[in-house]
């Protein structure tokens, strides 16, 4: 089966300076894909070529079997982009049935402002939303179509950590529906917990591609042991062989490690170590 987007040897300059700087990239049919990277990395610039609001230089894009510089697949793709959510006067209920008609086959815009969490807010003028509340009504405006592949550009900046939280769930329930989604974000543990795959751009390159658990060989990277010896004072070691290690310890102890701790790097770790963060 085609996969929803691929895309080979994409360039994009901005006076002189390469802004996206070869990528390529394959995102599967039902696939969760999180874009990561630093400010400026090139997200934006490849997301919008993806969805058709920019002109690439150089390279091939397939979106849902289709070019999207002359083709754009609007009525199959949802989109929403970095912070609108306001419509002047227009009240939530107003604005979603009025971005449902564009659409060939929408969702019921009752159903989708529920399903964004945002049923007491239906007759709110938007302008009295509050932050959080303004990017769920853009996220219902991307949902209303019913789209085959969803862009979520930094979705849930603003949110609290309870919206947060609806918002995965809200994301997972589009996925097992069979909606392929494209996001960037810049919380690691947001990309840790939706993502099939993460991709890392830095400097408008894709420098890594794999599974959240995988990135970086994170599972078979060194694992810190910690516990506290008998005198009280706490103890790490850095090794290769954690199992073998605690189990040394505890026959040093004879039974319990005081205060064990057996940690790996986290998802963020390594990202900030590809982008060049040292720790
Ligand atoms: N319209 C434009 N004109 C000139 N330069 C641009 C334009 N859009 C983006 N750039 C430049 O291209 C580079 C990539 O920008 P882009 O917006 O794609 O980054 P990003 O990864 O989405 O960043 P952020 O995380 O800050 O949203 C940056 O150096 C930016 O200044």
């Amino acid at each position: 089966m085609e996969p929803a987007i691929r895309v080979r040897g994409l360039r994009k300059t901005y006076a002189g300076s390469p802004a996206v700087d070869g990528v390529d990239l394959e995102v599967g049919r039902g696939e969760v894909f999180a874009l990561l990277g630093p400010n400026g990395a090139g997200k934006t610039t490849t997301v919008e070529i993806l969805e058709g609001f920019r002109k690439r230089d150089s390279g091939e894009v397939s979106v849902l079997g289709a070019d999207p510089a002359t083709h754009p697949p609007r009525d199959r793709v949802g989109i929403v982009l970095q912070g609108t959510g306001e419509f002047d006067e227009l009240t939530v209920g107003e604005v979603v049935r009025h971005f449902a008609r564009y659409y060939s086959r929408p969702d019921d815009p009752v159903a989708v402002i529920e399903r964004v969490g945002l049923k007491d807010k239906a007759k709110a003028r938007t302008h009295t939303l509050s932050g959080g509340q303004k990017r769920r009504l853009d996220v219902a405006l991307g949902i209303v179509g019913r789209p085959e592949l969803l862009f979520l550009d930094e979705p849930t900046t603003g949110f609290d950590p309870e919206a947060r939280r609806e918002f995965w769930q809200l994301i997972r329930d589009l996925q097992t529906g069979g909606t392929t989604i494209v996001l960037t974000t810049h919380y690691l543990e947001e990309a840790e917990a939706l993502a099939d795959r993460v991709g890392v751009i830095a400097r408008g390159r894709l420098i890594a591609v794999d599974t959240p658990a995988q990135l970086g060989d994170r599972e078979s990277a060194r694992a810190t042991v910690s516990w506290r010896t008998r005198e009280g004072v706490l103890e790490s070691e850095r090794t290769a062989t954690p199992t073998q290690f605690v189990s040394e310890l505890a026959r040093q102890f004879d039974g319990e490690v005081p205060a064990l701790t057996v940690t790996r790097p986290t998802l963020e770790d390594v990202y900030l170590e590809m982008i060049g963060v040292a720790p």
